[in-house]
């Protein structure tokens, strides 16, 4: 039976946007950063929904081989769509973004050609980017090995210089050396950064990065004396499968000496190890920059998950009166509310903090051109942390989402079982955020240390340099209206955060040493980093609210949920904002009082709020999240696309169903 058929008309959105008190192309200007990024997004959305080519809505029920297969098909058309358009950087880049599958590109835009420029001089650069930039090589970045992820100096792979031939041997001394997650590896890079331990005059020194060839560029095999392959299915249909996370083996293969990216440290003909003078951290500069990039796909990702739990909230009807009115919407019941209206404040809230990011990643990289490294720790404390925190909220969001949804949220045809799956991992890759948050913490510890001996602290710690009043300051909050103070808001964040930072800085002086009071402090130093994180978004959203705003009732709106991010935290952490003394019990109830009042006013604009996502249908590619809110039409029809329904009677039914029936049939006779 066709859906049309189904009889009953499918309930619609429209009332919900007639309520909407803003005006919602003013808000997409505000989410997309200018009226430009929303013209470019809209434009690549269209195309990338117009073409059957890009059709992704039986994606889940492909096996990995199909999937595999069906996602060199997207990317070789969207690179032939990309050629044919004269598309700029910029709209590939979109372009790509909606495609929807991760893939090899993915690893080879984002990783290996910012490894080389990063990391390869000048002449390398030339080399290697103009081949990478046509597409003539397909790169990736091999850091990881089965033994060895968060610790990267305990990586084993050997780059062993040779001065008789001018080349380097490339060596998997172990098995757990092999190469071991780089994505695109598997089957389908031509080419990739391998990160090795670099040993020349018999010395170890450390780390560094090596341009590898892997396969032939004419049959695709892979060079001698590498072997290579796909490390096996990952969580969920679909999902992260189209990707060729690899292994890779390797038995003294040899390459040329230029091909060490020798932008920080260079070895001579002779064999002679150079460092340049720049900080060897710079040679982590791949996933600082990685990392900032993770945090906008963090708040996509989570306003996805929002815009499919809203649109259905308000569709979705159980429970009527007593009198036998209508059934009431579920967006309505104040649980709902309360669960889902903190993840649109958070998505608003990871946005801005992004491009803000973005921003401090431009400003950062300009510097260390002009060789000045002072910013390079905060950078790598706020892509760190921003990671971390972000990835972990958005994953946990879209587990609720699908909560929130009910029975149809566990469908694949919601689009978030694929949601979570493909972005649960970002909470692991490019840093696991414990790790990250660790890295956090150990930045906090320095800068309280400075603060102590007199230094005052810059960017996003110059608060700790208000040391003396944050330490004892009481909340002036009296009144519910006092939450709506960002001034009150920020002054318990920063208390906050300080707090627990210096707790732990003078709890880590009582220890034997500095080592052993880090280590047994680690699950408190994760907390105080979580908090200082945590202050920097909600700074960056008051921040924002005090920049030009257009449109009617846009910068309102955002006040409302600027307000529910930071109360929302409040709530959550309300043991770490009592503890340290920053807010009292009954500052805390008031909090939440507001955040009730908060959800009442936001509950009108919800659908308009995530219309100013301005998703396609193709790219939400959920069943519960359509514009037109047709759920129940949409849910009938994909249920007929599954394997099987192509068959009335299933496969299997002549070998195990009929004759275990006809058995039970004749026993019962007997
Ligand atoms: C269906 C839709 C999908 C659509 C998808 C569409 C688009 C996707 C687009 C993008 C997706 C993005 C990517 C693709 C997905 C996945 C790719 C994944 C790739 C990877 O995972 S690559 C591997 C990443 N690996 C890691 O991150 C390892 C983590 N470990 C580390 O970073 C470090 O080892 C460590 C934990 C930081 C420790 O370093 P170490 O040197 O051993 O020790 P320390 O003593 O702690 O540090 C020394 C010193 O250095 C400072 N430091 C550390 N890191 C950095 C840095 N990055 N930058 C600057 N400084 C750094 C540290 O602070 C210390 O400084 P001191 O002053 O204190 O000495
Ligand atoms: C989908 C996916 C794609 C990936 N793509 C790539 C890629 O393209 N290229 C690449 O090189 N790598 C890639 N990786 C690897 C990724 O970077 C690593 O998995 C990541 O850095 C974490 O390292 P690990 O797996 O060794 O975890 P481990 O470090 O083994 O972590 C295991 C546990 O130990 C804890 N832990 C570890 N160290 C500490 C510590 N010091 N203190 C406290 N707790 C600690 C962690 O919090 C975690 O809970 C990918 C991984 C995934 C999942």
């Amino acid at each position: 039976m066709a859906a049309a058929d189904w009889g009953g008309k499918a309930d619609h959105l429209a009332g919900e946007r007639a309520t909407a008190q803003f005006d919602v192309d003013g808000m997409k200007v505000a989410w997309a950063g200018s009226r430009h990024a929303v013209e470019v997004a809209d434009r690549m959305a269209c195309l990338v929904a117009s073409d059957p080519v890009f059709r992704k809505d039986t994606r889940t029920m492909l096996s990995r081989k199909e999937l595999f297969k069906d996602t060199l098909k997207k990317a070789a058309h969207a690179w032939k769509r990309t050629v044919e358009l004269h598309l700029t950087e910029e709209e590939a880049n979109l372009l790509r973004l909606y495609i929807d599958q991760p893939g090899y590109v993915d690893l080879h835009w984002v990783m290996f050609v910012p490894a080389i420029k990063g990391q390869g001089t000048e002449e390398q650069q030339k080399k290697w980017l103009t081949m990478a930039y046509k597409f003539q090589i397909i790169g990736t970045y091999a850091q990881t090995e089965l033994g060895h992820g968060s610790n990267v100096q305990g990586l084993e792979t050997t780059a062993t210089f040779d001065p008789s031939t001018d080349e380097f041997i490339m060596h998997s001394p172990t098995l757990t050396s092999s190469k071991w997650w780089p994505g695109g590896l598997g089957k389908t890079s031509t080419h990739a950064v391998v990160y090795a331990r670099l040993i020349t005059e018999g010395k170890d020194y450390g780390i560094h990065g090596f341009i590898m060839q892997l396969r032939s560029l004419d049959d695709h095999s892979p060079l001698p004396g590498i072997t290579i392959g796909d490390i096996g299915g990952k969580f969920g249909s679909g999902a992260y499968n189209s990707m060729d996370n690899g292994v890779m083996r390797l038995d003294h293969v040899r390459i040329p000496r230029d091909q060490m990216l020798m932008r920080l440290a260079q070895v001579t003909r002779e064999g002679k190890y150079v460092h340049s003078d720049v900080p060897k951290q710079l040679l982590y500069g791949t996933m600082v920059y990685v990392r900032q990039t993770i945090v906008a796909d963090a708040s996509r990702a989570l306003s996805r998950a929002v815009c499919i739990a809203v649109r259905y909230g308000a569709i979705r009807k159980q429970f009527g009166s007593k009198a036998g009115g209508p059934e009431t919407q579920v967006l309505n019941y104040k649980t709902q509310q309360s669960r889902l209206f903190p993840f649109l404040a958070s998505a608003y809230a990871f946005r801005f903090v992004g491009q803000w990011l973005k921003w401090l990643y431009t400003d950062v990289t300009q510097k260390l051109e002009s060789k000045d490294f002072s910013t390079l720790p905060e950078a790598h404390a706020c892509t760190a942390g921003l990671k971390s925190v972000t990835t972990s909220a958005t994953a946990d969001a879209i587990e609720e989402c699908q909560k929130l949804c009910g029975g149809h949220g566990y469908l694949n045809s919601s689009g978030l079982p694929e949601l979570f799956a493909v972005n649960l991992p970002a909470c692991t890759y490019e840093g696991d955020n414990v790790v990250l948050l660790l890295q956090v913490a150990r930045f906090l510890m320095k800068t309280v240390s400075q603060v102590a001996s007199g230094k005052q602290p810059v960017g996003t710690t110059a608060y700790m340099g208000n040391i003396q009043h944050l330490m004892q300051c009481k909340s002036v909050v009296n009144t519910v209206e006092d939450w709506l103070n960002p001034a009150a808001i920020k002054e318990v964040f920063e208390a906050r955060a300080l707090r627990m930072a210096v707790n732990c800085a003078q709890n880590i002086s009582k220890a034997p040493s500095q080592e052993e009071g880090f280590s047994e402090l680690s699950p408190d130093l994760v907390e105080a980093a979580v908090a200082h994180v945590q202050l920097i978004i909600v700074t960056k959203f008051i921040e924002k609210l005090q920049e030009d705003i257009l449109g009617h009732g846009v910068k309102e709106q955002l006040q409302k949920l600027c307000g529910i991010y930071a109360l929302h935290l409040i709530h959550k952490h309300l043991g770490d904002f009592l503890s340290t003394g920053c807010v009292t019990a009954r500052q805390g109830s008031l909090a939440n009082e507001r955040l009730g009042k908060l959800y009442a006013q936001v509950r009108p604009n919800a659908v308009a709020l995530v219309d100013a996502f301005d998703y396609t249908d193709h790219y939400l590619g959920s069943a519960l999240g359509r514009y037109d809110g047709d759920v129940y039409s949409a849910l009938y029809k994909e249920a007929w696309k599954d394997p099987l329904n192509e068959t009335v009677v299933p496969d299997g039914y002549q070998e195990h169903l009929r004759p275990l029936l006809k058995q039970q049939l004749k026993l019962s006779r007997l």
